[in-house]
């Protein structure tokens, strides 16, 4: 189905093709930044193409590019419905695939694709579901960057979180996990997903000091060692119905802790994915769906 949407802003300047898409929910405004010029729009402009009333309403913004590295195919850039830019979208990886084959732009498989500071491998599987290699986690804090007043546990992490003023008290025996998969990930479990405080405690966490470049704050009820519920309030974007390198920051907490084994399904509010991990210095391994909704035309 194809849509022409009218300008997200009066002083509309270019028309810019697109494609909708989601992995699991979390849904993405896909843009060929290879056939279109996509130079110089602004933060505001980015917002507003994410805008869900004012423009065509995502999540996230994915750029498709050339690759700048040898050892990379293509390049692909992530902008969160605030219109910053950031590191890593792993259900971001999976679509991208999907609309890299739709659009005749490659058929190779697996795919090697340069985001932020890594090189990822993609591979699409024959029924439908897209399989992610996304790097090994990074648990050291100088990386996420973690830098709440020199704490160094995460029991201290823990304390100084709910020390602070948060809309509600922490009502759950929650256990904190700070993890990177490229993008910084505060984990916490809970007893029950749907009670979960998400949206009234997801932004405090989302702005907490700690973190001087915000974090996407993950809660997950641990049903049984090979399977996890999940929702994520994400940095940049607010509660999304998936979030896959969150799904990835959460299992490998849990790991690291002793409370799964992997693999471990993960179920989010948009649909299941399957993430497997080895252990320290070992990749993630996630694999879902990717889904394409409509192409479309919208003038910013
Ligand atoms: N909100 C994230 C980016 C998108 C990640 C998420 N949509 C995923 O599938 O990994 C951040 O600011 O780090």
């Amino acid at each position: 189905m194809s849509a022409t949407l009218y300008p997200t802003s009066d002083t509309a300047s270019r028309k810019l093709r697109f494609t909708k898409m989601h992995g699991a929910g979390n849904d993405f405004i896909v843009l060929n930044g290879i056939d279109q010029d996509l130079a110089n729009i602004t933060p505001d402009q980015w917002r507003k193409l994410a805008h869900r009333q004012l423009g065509v309403g995502a999540d996230q913004i994915l750029i498709v590019e050339k690759a700048t590295r040898p050892d990379a195919d293509f390049r692909y850039r992530i902008f969160n419905a605030d219109g910053g830019e950031v590191e890593q979208c792993g259900n971001g990886s999976r679509c991208f695939v999907r609309f890299i084959q739709d659009q005749g732009l490659s058929s190779k498989n697996p795919l090697r694709v340069e985001v932020a500071h890594t090189v990822l491998t993609l591979k699409s599987h024959p029924d439908g579901q897209v399989e992610v290699d996304m790097g090994a986690p990074i648990f050291e804090h100088d990386f996420i960057p973690f830098n709440a007043a020199g704490l160094h546990t995460l029991q201290e992490f823990h304390e100084t979180l709910y020390a602070l003023p948060l809309t509600t008290p922490a009502t759950h025996d929650s256990w904190v996990g700070v993890v990177s998969m490229g993008n910084p990930h505060a984990v916490q479990v809970v007893g029950d997903i749907n009670s979960a405080p998400v949206l009234e405690e997801g932004p405090s966490i989302e702005k907490h000091g700690a973190f001087p470049n915000r974090v996407n704050a993950g809660y997950m009820q641990i049903l049984n060692r090979h399977e996890i519920h999940l929702r994520v309030f994400e940095r940049g974007a607010g509660e999304t119905l998936a979030c896959g390198t969150g799904a990835c920051a959460a299992v490998v907490s849990g790991i690291r802790r002793g409370l799964l084994d992997s693999p471990v399904t993960v179920h989010t509010r948009g649909g299941d994915l399957l993430v497997a991990w080895g252990g320290v210095a070992q990749p993630v391994i996630m694999t879902g769906p990717a889904m394409t909704v409509f192409e479309g035309e919208v003038a910013i």
